[in-house]
C-alpha cells in the first residue's frame, strides 16, 4: 500500500472570471502538473475530504462531518451532476473504522456534492466517476465548527484504517486558503436566506443561478477593490502551507474557528480539509514529502489559490525539480 495527496484550492469562478493571462497560464500548469502527478501513481482508490455550500447539507442536520456510502453531483457553477463511483461497502467500513477509533462521524446514502467536492475530480481525475472516490464532508461553512484537533483525528483515523488497504490509495483535500467569498451565513441571514441555510426548500437552478451571479458580481468588484468582503492573507496562508510541508500538523490544534475567520476569511475554514487529507497520509504511512507547491493570492478566484502534491515516503531533498522547472515551486 502506497498513498498520495493532492491539495487544491476550488473556485468556482475558475469558469467565470479570468485573472491575467500569465495567471491563467500559471494555474493550469500546477493543475497539469498535478493531474501527471496522479497519473503517474496510477490511484485504485480515491479519499476525496471537501466541504460544501448549502448544496448537499444544511442546518436542518449540519454534521462536522460525513462519510457518503453513495454519493452524487448537484451541478452547481456548471460542475458535473451525477452520481459518483462510490465502494459503498469499503466507505461503510471505513465509517465503522473512524466510529471504533473515537471520531463520530456521520454516514449518507444520499450524499450530494457540489463544486468543493467535484471540482478537483474532474479538474484532476477528468470526471465524477472515472475512479473509485469515498467522499467525505468536512463542515467549512456553517458554523459552529469543529476544534482543529478534532479534523486532524479524522484524518488520523481515516489514515489508519486505509493502512489495510491493498492498492494505491490517493487523498484529495478541496478549498481554500484564505477567501471570504459571499457565502450567506446563519448570523446575517435574511429570512429567505435562512430559509435556504435550513434546506427548507431545495435551491432550484433558478435559486442557484442568483447565488452564482452573487459571487461571479463580488469577484469582478473584489479585483477593483470595491467588494465589501475580507482580503486575501498570504502570510497566514504561507504559514499553514509551512506547517503542512514540515507534517507536524499538532501545531494547528491550537488554531480555533474565531481566530481563522478573523484573519483570513470566513471561508478560510475550507483549510481543514487540508488538515485531515495531511493527517491521513502520516497516519497511514508515518511521514511524507510535499513535492510540489503552487501558491497566489488570486483575488479573481477571491482565492489565496494554491495546489500541493505530496507522496508517503520520508524527506529527501524537499521539493522536486520538476516542480522548479515548471515555476510552480514555492519562494
Ligand atoms: O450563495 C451561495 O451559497 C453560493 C456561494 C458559493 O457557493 C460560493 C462558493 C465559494 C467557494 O466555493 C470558494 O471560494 O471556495
Ligand atoms: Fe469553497
Amino acid at each position: 500500500m502506497t498513498l498520495a495527496l493532492v491539495c487544491t484550492s476550488h473556485s468556482p469562478l475558475l469558469e467565470f472570471n479570468d485573472p491575467p493571462p500569465e495567471v491563467r497560464t500559471e494555474v493550469d500548469r500546477a493543475f497539469a502538473q498535478a493531474r501527471q502527478f496522479i497519473e503517474d501513481y496510477e490511484p485504485d482508490l480515491v479519499v476525496s475530504f471537501a466541504p460544501d455550500h448549502y448544496n448537499g447539507f444544511f442546518y436542518k442536520l449540519m454534521p462536522p462531518f460525513c462519510i457518503g456510502l453513495e454519493a452524487s453531483g448537484v451541478g452547481d457553477f456548471g460542475s458535473s451532476a451525477g452520481p459518483l463511483d462510490v465502494p459503498s461497502a469499503l466507505a461503510e467500513q471505513m465509517a465503522q473504522s473512524v466510529l471504533d477509533q473515537g471520531v463520530d462521524i456521520a454516514v449518507s446514502l444520499e450524499m450530494e456534492v457540489d463544486h468543493g467536492a467535484v471540482q478537483p475530480l474532474e479538474i484532476l481525475l477528468g470526471g465524477i466517476a472515472t475512479k473509485p472516490v469515498i467522499p467525505i464532508f468536512v463542515n467549512s461553512v456553517a458554523a459552529p465548527f469543529a476544534p482543529m484537533k478534532r479534523i486532524r483525528l479524522l484524518g488520523e483515523a481515516v489514515g489508519t484504517f486505509l493502512k489495510n488497504f491493498d492498492g494505491n490509495v490517493l487523498l484529495l483535500g478541496s478549498g481554500g486558503l484564505s477567501h471570504d467569498p459571499p457565502v450567506p451565513r446563519l448570523e446575517a441571514a435574511t429570512g429567505e436566506q435562512r430559509k435556504m441555510l435550513l434546506g427548507c426548500n431545495h435551491p432550484t437552478a433558478a435559486a442557484r443561478s442568483v447565488r452564482q451571479q452573487r459571487v461571479i458580481d463580488t469577484a469582478k468588484a473584489f479585483t477593483r477593490g470595491e467588494a465589501g468582503i475580507m482580503d486575501l492573507a498570504p502570510e497566514w496562508d504561507r504559514q499553514l502551507l509551512d506547517i503542512l510541508a514540515s507534517g507536524e500538523l499538532e501545531q494547528l490544534d491550537a488554531w480555533t474557528a474565531k481566530e481563522m475567520a478573523a484573519t483570513a476569511g470566513n471561508s478560510a475554514h475550507e483549510v481543514r480539509t487540508w488538515v485531515a487529507a495531511h493527517n491521513a497520509l502520516k497516519a497511514a504511512a508515518g511521514q511524507y514529502t510535499v513535492t510540489s507547491e503552487y501558491y497566489r493570492p488570486i483575488p479573481e478566484y477571491i482565492a489565496g489559490f494554491a495546489v500541493t502534491t505530496a507522496v508517503s515516503v520520508p524527506k529527501t531533498a524537499g521539493l522536486t525539480e520538476t516542480a522548479v522547472a515548471a515555476g510552480t515551486v514555492r519562494a
